[in-house]
């Protein structure tokens, strides 16, 4: 290794004090010095050169800073840009003055694409959200997409609600004068796979669009989706709303009774106006594959065996299967007699309505009964095996008392199981016939 001393050597001859310097007079001595010179010269170059290319190697070779991404969240940046904002503000228009903008968490799913639609036909403005996550075929999320863009104008933003800077320029670009939402991590069995991503969804998210909802000025009427599930292992039927929901039976449930609470929070301390419905075993075209009518359809076509549960001594388990038609029906009228939000500048000026309603069908049907329907439709037999059902979340039985529903919004549900599975099978085979196309 190269000494340093030579390098620093020259340095010994600069006076340490200003002025003091006296030229030497020898011309050998000067000859000398020039020699001096002239090797030190390259030497300092090198060494010159050597610290510059470490520099550039340190700075600029090195991969550049980038700020983790958080899982399932998009840079916030590539959203922005004028034709992102013109879709948004176009989609957002409602037909007439008196229409609401509506923004939908989770357009891209089940209830939340049905809603959009629905919403938009009858002359609001709707801007979907979704965030497009693979719990179940993206593709189908996608097709819903499609649907929503070709056939109602209804432009979904590809985001999720943990993205305050994404909520916060939505709601700067656009007044929405109500949020319908509907995202969320369900199925309740899937809870004990992945719990976390309950919590980000269901708790996480949902504190994120509230804080910003709060926030904004005007503040927009909540109507969002709670759960039958929180009922839990209540026992007491039909279910009402007045029923204990402190003994939820899985994450799932215990994220959405969680949900209920943090929007009262809102409630009292913001003056947000909020509205928790809470859905019974949704079903129908365009659904979702994870739940047990769904992949029943699926499974007896491709005739494997299906799992029927039951309860303790060979009990029935049943659910009050609710047509989405019906539960359209209940959230548009949760929409239309939501009262303003009373706060602004996330400030309560005053109180605010605050609602938890059953959507129910008040028609519980036992799986049986669901899986000999299917079969009467498909024409085939399944193959079933009977298991006890495990303890993974489910419960035996839901059955919605829907007096205040009737009351508060007029809901009268009218689609019975069957009708509303022929409507579903038909759209099963249109949608997996092939094309993957399926009419709405
Ligand atoms: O109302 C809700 O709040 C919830 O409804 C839905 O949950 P559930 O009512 O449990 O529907 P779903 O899974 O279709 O099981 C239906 C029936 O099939 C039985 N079931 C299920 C699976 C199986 O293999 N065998 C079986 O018998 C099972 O025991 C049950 O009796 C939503 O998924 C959930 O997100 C939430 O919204």
């Amino acid at each position: 290794m190269t000494s340093l001393k030579p390098i620093l050597s020259h340095i010994d001859n600069i006076p340490s004090t200003p002025g003091k310097f006296k030229p030497e007079k020898s011309p050998l001595h000067y000859l000398h010095h020039r020699l001096r010179l002239h090797t030190t010269l390259p030497r300092i170059t090198l060494w010159t050169l050597v610290f510059l290319a470490f520099i550039f190697l340190f700075f600029f070779l090195s991969p550049p800073y980038t700020a983790a991404p958080r899982r399932g969240l998009r840079t916030t940046a590539t959203y922005f840009g004028s034709g992102w904002e013109n879709q948004v503000k176009a989609s957002a228009k409602p037909r007439s003055r008196s229409g609401h903008t509506v923004l939908v968490t989770g357009a891209a799913g089940f209830v939340g694409s049905h809603a959009s639609v629905a919403l938009k036909h009858r002359g609001d403005g709707v801007v979907g959200l979704d965030n497009f996550n693979s719990y179940y075929e993206v593709s189908l999320k996608k097709a819903r997409k499609s649907h929503l863009l070709d056939r109602a104008g209804v432009f979904i933003v590809d985001g999720d609600i943990n993205d305050a800077v994404l909520l916060r320029k939505l709601f700067g670009i656009v007044h929405f004068t109500h949020v319908l939402h509907l995202a969320a991590q369900a199925g309740v069995r899937y809870a004990m796979v992945n719990p976390s991503s309950y919590i980000k969804s269901n708790v996480d998210g949902f504190v994120n669009l509230l804080e910003v909802s709060k926030s904004v000025n005007p503040q927009p009427a909540i109507v969002w989706a709670s759960s039958s599930s929180v009922y839990g292992l209540n026992s007491k039927v039909p279910f009402s709303e007045k029923d204990r929901t402190d003994q939820p039976a899985s994450l799932y449930a215990a994220t959405k009774k969680a949900g209920e609470e943090i929007a009262h929070t809102y409630n009292h301390i913001y003056g947000l106006s909020i509205t928790g419905l809470r859905f019974f075993t949704v079903y129908g075209p365009w659904g979702r594959p994870d739940m047990a009518y769904f992949f029943f359809t699926k499974d007896i076509l491709k005739r494997r065996t299906i799992s029927v549960f039951e309860g303790p001594d060979h009990a029935t388990v049943s659910r009050d299967f609710t047509y989405i038609d019906d539960i359209l029906k209940g959230c548009l009228s949760a929409l239309d007699t939501a009262k303003k939000s009373t706060g602004s500048g996330g400030k309560k000026k005053g109180e605010a309505q605050f609602r938890i309603i059953n959507l129910g069908n008040t028609s519980p049907v036992s799986v049986n009964k669901l899986v000999s329907i299917l079969e009467k439709l498909l024409k085939v037999k399944a193959k079933k095996k009977v298991v006890l059902m495990p303890r993974n979340g489910d419960v035996p039985f839901t059955h919605a008392n829907i007096t205040l529903a009737r009351k508060q919004l007029g809901y009268r549900p009218t689609t019975d199981l069957e009708t509303g599975l022929q409507k579903f099978v038909k759209w099963y085979l249109d949608y997996y016939g092939g094309k993957k196309k399926g009419s709405w």
